[in-house]
């Protein structure tokens, strides 16, 4: 295989540009590839944008429609993970089993080694293994994200951007003369559903599999109409619509029997998570039962736990500070340091 070649996932965004340019100042052949996995509300601006793009930057590249795909594996676990009352991350299961799979399958049909991505995030090799390791732009670091990516992977994986902060690279992307890209807002949450999920269900279940039902206390007693489990997360408290004395949070969604169950702060904390699809990089950073950092939310969390590996991809954490609104759904990424170890989702906990 070619290694001076790269194959570069371009978004149309500035981060992706500023890979790019860098690159190319690092010498390599830069092949550009962009997805169509979505046009929110028909926009295909972004198509655009990457053409541009590469253009400017004479870069060869191609679109490529993975709509019908995008909407099976991704669009559908979305829709079908909220009905079976769990929070999914989209975005984890794009990355992981999506994205990443479709930058190999395509540079290996071109025959490139190297494949490149605009995320904030550095690959660090320990022990004969390569590790993701947190960006330097800690407010921009997408580490969250990519614990399920394999050493097949990440041993031909670039990330340009792991040790720039966002304000460098829109300063790199303005200088090759891409201003108007270099200026692009920040994407924000889930790229095929933009702002309120409730309203994605709304439009994209089937009317009358989302029904009213009753919120109660953890002893059954009712304490007002809810609009259907499926608008509700762990953890909620905020667009209850209730007007009850005290603060209530999300405790469970009873998917059976249509009841959100409310309680209390002090009783929403958990020492123990029960994991599936979980994935590690190596075995031995868990056999010595040594703590590690869980992280259940991307931002603002970060919890000490001790991780049991099972059989079939399966792990018990257990907390050594309890953790309030862990989700069904959500993913738990483990870290020592700056290094991403792993990561599962979230199957319960008690
Ligand atoms: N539609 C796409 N086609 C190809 N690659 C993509 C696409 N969307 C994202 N990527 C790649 O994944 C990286 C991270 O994607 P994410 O959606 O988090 O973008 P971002 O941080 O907003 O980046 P950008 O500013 O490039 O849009 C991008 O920098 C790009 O390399």
């Amino acid at each position: 295989m070619d290694k001076k070649r790269v194959l570069l996932g371009m978004s149309g965004g500035t981060d992706s540009a500023g890979a790019a340019v860098l690159l190319q100042k690092q010498g390599f052949e830069v092949i550009g590839v962009t997805f169509r996995f979505f046009d929110a509300d028909g926009d295909t601006s972004y198509l655009d944008d990457a053409v541009e793009t590469a253009r400017k930057l004479n870069i060869r590249h191609f679109v490529y429609d993975v709509r019908e795909g995008f909407k099976h594996h991704i669009v559908l676990y979305f829709i079908r993970e909220y009905m079976s009352a769990r929070t999914p991350v989209p975005c984890i299961r794009c990355n992981n089993t999506f994205k990443w799979p479709l930058l190999v399958k395509i540079a290996d049909e071109l025959d490139i080694f190297y494949i490149a991505t605009g995320h904030y995030v550095q690959s660090v090799e320990i022990e004969g293994k390569i590790y993701i390791h947190t960006g330097t732009d800690k407010d921009k670091d997408q580490s969250f994200f990519l614990w399920g990516l394999g050493n097949e992977i990440l041993r031909r994986a670039i990330f340009p951007l792991g040790n720039m902060y966002k304000a460098e690279v829109r300063e790199l992307v303005r200088t090759a003369g891409l201003e108007r890209i270099s200026i692009r807002k920040d994407s924000l949450g889930i790229c095929f559903c933009k702002g309120n999920y409730r309203l994605f269900l709304k439009e994209n279940v089937q009317s009358g599999k989302i029904l009213p039902g009753f919120f109660e206390d953890e002893q059954g007693k009712i304490l007002g109409k809810h609009k259907g489990y499926p608008f509700y997360t762990v953890g909620q408290r905020r667009g209850l619509g209730l007007n009850l004395n005290r603060p209530m949070y999300v405790k469970e969604l009873d998917q059976a029997n249509n009841r959100v169950i409310l309680a209390p702060l002090q009783n929403m904390y958990k020492t123990r998570i029960y994991l599936k699809n979980v994935h590690y990089i190596s075995q031995s950073d868990f056999l010595d039962n040594s703590p590690v950092v869980c992280k259940i939310r991307y931002r603002k969390q970060q919890s000490s736990c001790i991780v049991n590996l099972l059989d079939g991809q399966c792990a018990i954490v257990e907390l050594l500070d309890p953790e309030h609104s862990v989700a069904p759904g959500q993913a738990a990424a483990f870290y020592r340091g700056e290094v991403l170890l792993g990561g599962g989702i979230i199957n319960y906990s008690e």
